[in-house]
């Protein structure tokens, strides 16, 4: 399990892609953007209304069970991107670089950005918004659901 976490809401994940988006712009225009699924996804439909851009490829990457890293898997190629010439790939984050390593493989001409990455990611990605310490792992919304805390005076030891 990872030692610290980085809790991520909708909203800044909204602003985070944004900003991507804007870095993004200055690069493009792109063919199309590659979503690598899942968590490519949502950041990949923000990114693609901010630069107009309707055509929309997938690619499904199998990495990580919850906090366990396995074997890369390609559940399902992309079909439409050539070698990736012209195109964007998104993803939500790069943490060790694995899952990145394959999608470069098979798009080694596109342009690969993260809105989040860590340190051993970060020379698999050429854009990226926010970074994170290794040992943090990244919470996203769609992994999360606001819930009671205690308050502070009882949750530390008197
Ligand atoms: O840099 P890495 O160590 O490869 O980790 C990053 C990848 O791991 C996660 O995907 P995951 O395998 O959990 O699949 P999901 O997107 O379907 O949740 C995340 O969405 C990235 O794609
Ligand atoms: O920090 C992370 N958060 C969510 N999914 C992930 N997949 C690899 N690293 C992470
Ligand atoms: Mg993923």
């Amino acid at each position: 399990m990872a030692q610290k976490y980085y809790t991520v809401t909708w909203d800044q994940l909204h602003r985070d892609s944004k900003a991507l988006a804007w870095r993004l712009l200055e690069r493009g225009p792109y063919r199309g953007i590659v979503a690598i699924t899942r968590g490519g996804l949502i950041p990949a439909a923000i990114i693609a209304r901010e630069l107009d851009c309707r055509l929309i490829e997938s690619v499904s990457i199998v990495t990580y069970d919850e906090e366990k890293r396995g074997e890369p898997r390609v559940a399902k190629p992309p079909v439409a991107a050539g070698d990736g010439e012209g195109w964007l790939i998104l993803d939500d984050l790069v943490d060790t670089g694995t899952t990145a390593r394959v999608i470069r493989a098979l798009l080694p001409k596109a342009h690969f950005a993260t809105v989040y990455a860590k340190p051993a990611g970060k020379p698999t990605v050429d854009t990226f918004i926010t970074e994170v310490s290794q040992d943090t792992w990244i919470l996203f919304p769609w992994d999360t659901e606001p819930q009671f805390i205690a308050p502070i005076a009882k949750s530390v030891a008197q």
